[in-house]
């Protein structure tokens, strides 16, 4: 078994031969479907399995499964569509969110609480886990962060994944470190041996991250020489070639025949399964005459009707990744991110909300050696958004992933911190946990009614040094500036979160990301604009968004970076994620977005995340734009929003102008719109975007 598959999230499916024929449908989150083993999705249990999708294929088929699929939170309603906020702690949703989590233990299926911390009987509480909690000392000063223990045996077979995927040590086989694994949890918890058992599951949390991430390089550095791992069952002749009657790739005819109906599920998926075997060995796999972007475009067709996403967004996902790390990252997208939660300092320490929490029957470990405040849950006898501890805002509910921008940016006591679109409130209430209440943080969102749960939550967490306030982040510094440090989670697609919202699948087109990009870029100059280069303890602007897509990453950061000479990028602290890239699809970013981090679902079993920190410094005269070149600029971009079917908003006059090679299209166009009304006669068009 693969180093990686250990404790990495389950292996995606494996796409067996055809037993029946099932039409293919969307793989839509509410649906459930009955399907044979063939259509199985990743269980977390199947440990067996290799991390790679490939070998996966080598399988037997497996007894008759029926999978259903987990339910989705609905789509917000806010009318924030696009907003890409990755957290779940506005109040209805958590607790929906919570019940629905837990619905399946094998313990309770208790409804979720709906009431006060006054409506809780706390006794009765702790009746219902059927005995006295364990007592445990953790004064011992051997430890700072012991590992969490837990009041009963877990009842589960398997534990689901830790993030961060990890695989064992490389002294033992996967065997002897079960077997030693389940004598461990055998063995009581002693003061003794609590703190070296945290010890060594953090270095090996530690050393298996950093593997799984090489590995996932490697794979995708070879991806063109080493297929050897795709098993054909049989298929192949005795040189390891294909064998050309094996699979026909449909003709554009062909194609167009298939498209008038559905598709039968199994053609699909071994279709699926022979492109990604032919594109990665193409010249000696290839049917003869079939050129490589016609495999690419099958696969990508049969990505989107296979796992439901619009034709658009299966390409420009696919695009980002090799052909096998694509299929991983489709895969997970599939899957459910572990539950976590963030200790809440002003109100208590990790190891007191454990306990409290293990007392109540819950099933929990810290999340991994990168934070010393979070904590995985795996299993729970009670609604997680709902426990008096809850409550009482001792912790907060939150993806790990969504802890990255505020480790990165580092918040200090005394601080002034500008938090650009704050809500609901899981960073700033980590800022305002970090800075001990202390200086000043401004909790900003352009969407008021955000602001509701934004607020709640800064009560419930007992944050004492929040000002909350609703302002379009592009109003900024006008509104206040001269910030220590300023955090821009800007709104985005939410393709890194599309397992918590599936509507992102077929609801993101084209010009959303335009868009996006375009408001991303704004907000970016305002928010560096915003921070004081003359702040004695910081000076650094965290910019990050819960998506994949380039074109609101690098190509937003790489923007700033040529639009305010007067800022650079720094390394984000962070201990892992993938380096960001520094060129894609042609288009070269400046060399220093490397020190920018990627997160994804498959490597890293958190959301898709991507996090770029900079350094403001003084600005050097001469380098910015005159008023007048920013006023054009300013009119320029309204007729750029209006060009693409936006709305142009009323944001103040020190907005930024645009002019990357990627907007020249839609800002010659503006131009031409703008003569045209004057009566003057535009210019012939000069290399226009097909898609525009
Ligand atoms: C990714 S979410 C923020 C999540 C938040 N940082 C947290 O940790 O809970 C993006 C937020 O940006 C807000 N937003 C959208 N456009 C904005 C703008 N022009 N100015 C400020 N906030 C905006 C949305 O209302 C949304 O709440």
């Amino acid at each position: 078994m693969g180093r990686r598959s250990k404790n990495k999230q389950a292996a995606p499916e494996p796409l067996e031969a055809p037993s029946s024929h099932k039409k293919l449908g969307k793989r839509k989150a509410d649906v459930d479907l009955d399907v044979d083993s063939t259509l199985a999705r990743p269980t977390k249990k199947n440990k067996d399995l290799d991390g790679k999708w490939k070998k996966s294929l080598t399988k037997e088929p497996k007894a008759k499964i029926s999978v259903k699929k987990k339910t989705e939170k609905p789509p917000s309603s806010n009318g924030d569509e696009g907003s890409g906020w990755e957290d779940v702690e506005d109040d209805d949703v958590t607790k929906v969110e919570a019940k629905s989590l837990f619905k399946n233990s094998d313990e309770s299926d208790e409804e979720a609480f709906e009431g006060t911390a006054d409506d809780l009987n706390l006794e009765e509480d702790d009746d219902m886990l059927g005995g006295v909690p364990q007592h445990f000392d953790f004064d011992s000063d051997e430890d700072e962060e012991p590992q969490m223990v837990r009041s009963k045996k877990s009842k589960q077979a398997k534990r689901p994944e830790k993030i961060i995927p990890t695989t064992s040590d490389a002294s033992n086989s996967d065997q002897e470190e079960e077997e030693e694994e389940e004598e461990e949890e055998d063995e009581p918890l002693t003061r003794s041996n609590l703190a070296a058992r945290s010890r060594k599951l953090e270095a090996i949390a530690a050393a298996e991250a950093e593997l799984a991430d090489e590995e996932l390089r490697a794979a995708a550095l070879e991806e063109d020489e080493d297929d050897d791992d795709v098993d054909m069952s049989g298929e192949e002749n005795e040189n390891g070639d294909m064998d050309a009657e094996s699979f026909h790739l449909p003709t554009a005819q062909e194609r167009e025949a298939e498209a008038g109906g559905v598709p039968d599920v199994h053609t699909v998926q071994r279709r699926m399964r022979e492109c990604v075997r032919v594109l990665s060995k193409f010249k000696r796999r290839a049917e003869a005459g079939r050129s490589r972007s016609e495999y690419v475009a099958q696969l990508v067709a049969d990505i989107a009707n296979y796992y439901g996403y619009n034709h658009f967004l299966a390409e420009k996902l696919f695009q980002l990744f090799s052909v096998n790390e694509a299929i991983e990252f489709f895969e997970a997208n599939e899957v459910s991110r572990p539950v976590t939660i963030r200790t809440n300092t002003l109100r208590t320490r990790r190891r007191d909300l454990a306990q409290a929490l293990v007392n109540r029957g819950v099933n929990l470990e810290p999340i991994g050696k990168w934070t010393n405040v979070g904590l995985q849950v795996f299993e729970s006898s009670v609604p997680i958004g709902a426990t008096p501890e809850y409550l009482a805002g001792h912790y907060m509910l939150q993806a790990a992933s969504s802890f990255l921008p505020v480790v990165a940016l580092s918040p200090q006591p005394n601080e002034r911190v500008l938090d650009m679109a704050s809500a609901p409130g899981g960073k700033t209430t980590h800022i305002a946990a970090l800075m001990q209440n202390t200086g000043v943080v401004f909790a900003n969102d352009a969407n008021k009614a955000r602001t509701k749960s934004l607020t709640a939550n800064i009560h419930r967490l007992g944050c004492k040094n929040v000002v909350v306030c609703s302002y379009d982040g592009r109003e900024f510094p006008k509104v206040i500036g001269g910030f220590d440090r300023v955090l821009l989670d800007a709104p985005c697609s939410g393709t890194g979160v599309i397992s918590k919202d599936a509507s992102v699948k077929i609801n993101k087109s084209e010009r959303d990301f335009t868009l996006l990009s375009h408001l991303q870029k704004q907000l970016i100059l305002c928010a560096i604009d915003s921070v004081s280069p003359e702040s004695k303890t910081g000076g650094y602007l965290v910019y990050s968004t819960c998506s994949v897509t380039v074109d609101e990453n690098e190509a937003v950061v790489d923007y700033a970076l040529k639009k305010r000479p007067n800022v650079k990028l720094v390394d984000t602290g962070l201990e892992f994620g993938r380096e960001g890239l520094t060129s894609y699809r042609g288009k070269n970013f400046h060399p220093s977005v490397g020190l920018t981090r990627r997160f994804y679902p498959h490597v890293h079993n958190m959301d898709g995340f991507f996090v770029a920190k900079f350094r403001v410094e003084k600005k050097v005269k001469g380098t910015s734009k005159s008023k007048e070149d920013e006023e054009q600029a300013i009119q320029v971009d309204d007729d750029f929003l209006r060009a693409v079917g936006g709305q142009p908003e009323s944001v103040d006059s020190t907005m930024n102008g645009f002019d990357s090679d990627e907007d020249r299209p839609y800002l010659e166009d503006a131009k031409r719109r703008r003569m045209k009304a004057k009566g003057l006669r535009p210019p012939p068009r000069t290399n226009v975007d097909p898609n525009y």
